[in-house]
C-alpha cells in the first residue's frame, strides 16, 4: 500500500515546474508523478506527512521539526490541501523557495479544484454594461461641465 498507482503516474516532456505563486519558478526532473487526494490523505502522520500546495504535492516529513511555525500546524494540514493555510500565513519568498526541496509530484487532475478566476474573467468581460458606464459617466460629466463653463463665460462677457 502507499505506492502510487500506475494509472496515476504519467511521464511528461516538461522541464519546468511553476509554483503558481508569482515569482518562483523551478526546473525539476521530467518524470512527474501524479497523486490522488485519496493517497495523500493517508500520509498524515509524523513518520510520513504529505500535503498539497497549489496542486503540487510535498513530502514534508523531514521538515516537520524544522518548520519555524511549528510541527503542529503542519500536522494539522498533512494529508490535505494546505494552499489556503499556507497563503493565509503570508509566507516569505524564502519559504516559497524552500518548497522545491520537498516536491514529490502533482495532484491528480481529477482532484484539482476548478479555477474560478478564468470563469470570473469571462463573466465580467462578457458583460459589456460595466465597461460602458466606465467611460460614459465621465464623458457626460465633461460635456455638462463644458456647457456650464460656456454659459458662465458668455454671461461674464455681456455684463
Ligand atoms: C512545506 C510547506 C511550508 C514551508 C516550506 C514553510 C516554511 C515556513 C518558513 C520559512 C517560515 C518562517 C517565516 C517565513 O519565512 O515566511 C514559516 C512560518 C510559519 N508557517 Fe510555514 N511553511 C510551510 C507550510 C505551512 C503551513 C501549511 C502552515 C499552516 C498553517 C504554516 C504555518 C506557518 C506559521 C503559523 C508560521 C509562523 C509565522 C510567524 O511566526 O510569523 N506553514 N513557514
Amino acid at each position: 500500500m502507499g505506492e502510487e498507482m500506475n494509472d496515476n503516474k504519467f511521464n511528461t516532456n516538461c522541464a519546468s515546474i511553476a509554483n503558481n505563486m508569482g515569482d518562483v519558478n523551478h526546473t525539476v526532473d521530467c518524470d512527474v508523478k501524479y497523486y490522488t487526494l485519496e493517497e495523500i490523505k493517508s500520509r498524515n502522520m509524523c513518520k510520513e506527512a504529505w500535503l498539497v500546495i497549489h496542486d503540487k504535492v510535498y513530502d514534508i516529513t523531514s521538515f516537520l521539526e524544522e518548520h519555524p511555525g511549528g510541527e503542529e500546524v503542519l500536522l494539522e494540514q498533512a494529508g490535505s490541501d494546505a494552499t489556503e493555510s499556507f497563503e493565509d500565513v503570508g509566507h516569505s519568498t524564502d519559504a516559497r523557495e524552500m518548497l522545491i526541496q520537498y516536491y514529490i509530484g502533482e495532484l491528480h487532475m481529477d482532484d484539482r479544484k476548478k479555477d474560478c478566476t478564468t470563469e470570473a474573467h469571462i463573466t465580467t468581460s462578457g458583460d459589456g454594461s460595466s465597461s460602458w458606464t466606465a467611460w460614459l459617466i465621465p464623458a457626460i460629466a465633461a460635456v455638462v461641465l463644458g456647457v456650464m463653463y460656456r454659459y458662465y463665460m458668455l454671461e461674464h462677457k455681456s455684463s
